[in-house]
């Protein structure tokens, strides 16, 4: 429920406010001093002021500085103020200070229940336009501001100016060749090429070639000398992409390039020099295929001078949401389609959906939306995503994946404030903490944003 602070020292008027405004959780407070401490511990997104407040309950002077209080210590807020039916003046200036609108009396609760539902909306607006501005200024194509996200954010600004070789960890479709462009691009090799390819992609026998090049009649078909994709990446960056795929065959060929720098073309003799920063990613776990010797022990430490994992989407909260309103904008454009948003079963069904394909299966989904939605918001079922919950699963699983999503949805809507989404789950934060670790949600716990 959303919270509004009521500052108002008329008992009678706070009871009428109390039955009409059911539809939020009202907080009271009936004078300056005790209204900004409900501030501080609420933060509510808005806030009615009587102006009239004592000790100088006749006239405005309190009420106004209350107001100028109320802004100085949270600027974003909305305040409706609430003056005497006659008081156009202390109205208008409370709204040249700052007010987001007034309101006079009597309270007719119809037309309050409106301006409210209009400044949670206004509120909403700006805080999205907000996180949509912030999230990640240097990372232009990494879209989102979880604090898991950031993190990763600020991991690539480190290692970008180095040398090092990155490799980059995470479950398909996470991102992690966007992550690799970031680095290239704030990389002093900026304006050399990156060059990308997936080892898991093409055929073992052609791989060597594709990687190294070949000279004029090394095989049949080799009619002219090619350059290798590690040559045609001189100067700049090479992604290896899932380098777990790459055959053991010609792991130890990458292994003497990454020492020595050096590569022959197939069918040549001569060693060639290439500078080239690497960046290697996989979803795979090279430890354990290490042990399992199906990956070179050499190469992966060679590789992984410093690895990087991308968080899965179900851990990034929030960014669900904003990045599936900017895959929206930009679907409306390629598909010349109008559709405004989401329904707010959607959101939800997208905050609780697991996303085994990250980001990619969330571009599928929202692309067949975009094209089949019948009205202007996409609704569940748009994006296939009803019935979710149809397959038959033990008690445990079910209370563990409902308290999961219950404390991931409360923190989302307490904007990552811990005390608050103890408050709104109705348990403690020592509670709240054990069940952060029980069910390893410790990108939450990392994220600390409160005040004392
Ligand atoms: N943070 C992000 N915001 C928006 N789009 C993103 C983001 N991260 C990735 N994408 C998009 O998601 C898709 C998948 O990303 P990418 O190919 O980088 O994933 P990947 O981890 O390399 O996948 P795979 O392991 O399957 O190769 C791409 O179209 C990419 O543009």
């Amino acid at each position: 429920m959303k919270t509004v602070l009521v500052i108002e020292d008329d008992i009678g008027i706070q009871k009428q406010l109390k039955w009409s405004l059911s539809d939020y959780e009202l907080v009271f407070a009936a004078d300056r001093t005790s209204a900004l401490t409900q501030l501080r511990r609420y933060e509510p997104a808005v806030v009615t002021l009587d102006l009239g407040l004592p000790p100088d309950a006749a006239n405005a002077s309190e009420g106004l500085a209350c107001l100028a209080d109320i802004l100085a210590a949270q600027p974003d807020c909305k305040v409706i103020v609430i003056t005497g039916n006659t008081d156009n003046e202390h109205a208008l200036k409370a709204v040249a200070l700052g007010a987001y609108d007034y309101y006079q009396k009597p309270i007719n609760t119809d037309v309050l229940n409106i301006i409210l539902a209009r400044a949670f909306k206004i509120s909403e607006l700006e805080t999205e336009n907000r996180a949509l501005r912030s999230a990640n200024i240097n990372n232009s194509d990494i879209i989102g501001n979880s604090e898991a996200i950031l993190k990763a954010c600020r991991t690539v600004e480190k290692i970008a100016p180095t040398e090092i070789t990155t490799l980059l960890l995470g479950e398909s479709g996470t991102g992690k060749e966007v992550f690799a462009r970031a680095i290239h691009r704030q990389s002093p090799r900026i304006n050399k090429p990156f060059v990308a390819i997936n080892c898991a992609s093409i055929p073992e026998n052609l791989l060597e070639s594709e990687l190294f090049g070949y000279e004029k009649g090394a095989f049949t078909g080799a009619n002219k000398t090619t350059l290798g994709k590690i040559e045609c990446a001189n100067g700049g960056t090479l992604l290896l992409d899932e380098i777990g795929d790459m055959p053991l065959s010609l792991q130890a060929k990458m292994l003497r390039f990454l020492q020595e720098r050096v590569i022959e073309r197939v069918g040549g003799r001569q060693e060639i020099e290439v500078n080239v920063r690497v960046i290697c990613a996989t979803h795979r776990n090279l430890a354990e295929m290490v042990a399992e010797q199906s990956f070179r022990e050499d190469l992966y430490y060679r590789i992984s001078e410093i690895s990087l994992t991308i968080p899965p989407l179900r851990q990034r909260g929030h960014d669900i949401i904003v990045i599936a309103k900017a895959l929206l904008h930009r679907f409306n454009d390629e598909f010349n389609s109008r559709v405004q948003g989401f329904s707010e079963s959607a959101m939800q069904a997208m905050l609780h959906y697991q996303w085994p394909g990250n980001i990619r299966e969330l571009q599928n989904k929202l692309k067949s939306a975009v094209i089949l939605a019948d009205s202007k918001y996409i609704s569940e079922d748009d994006l296939g995503l009803s019935n979710q919950s149809s397959k038959t699963e033990t008690l445990r699983k079910v209370r563990e994946q409902a308290e999961t999503h219950a404390i991931r949805h409360a923190y989302t809507l307490a904007n990552g404030n811990l005390s608050k989404t103890a408050d709104s789950l109705g348990i403690t934060r020592p509670t709240l903490y054990a069940l952060i670790d029980k069910y390893r949600l410790h990108d939450l716990r990392n994220v600390e944003t409160e005040n004392p």
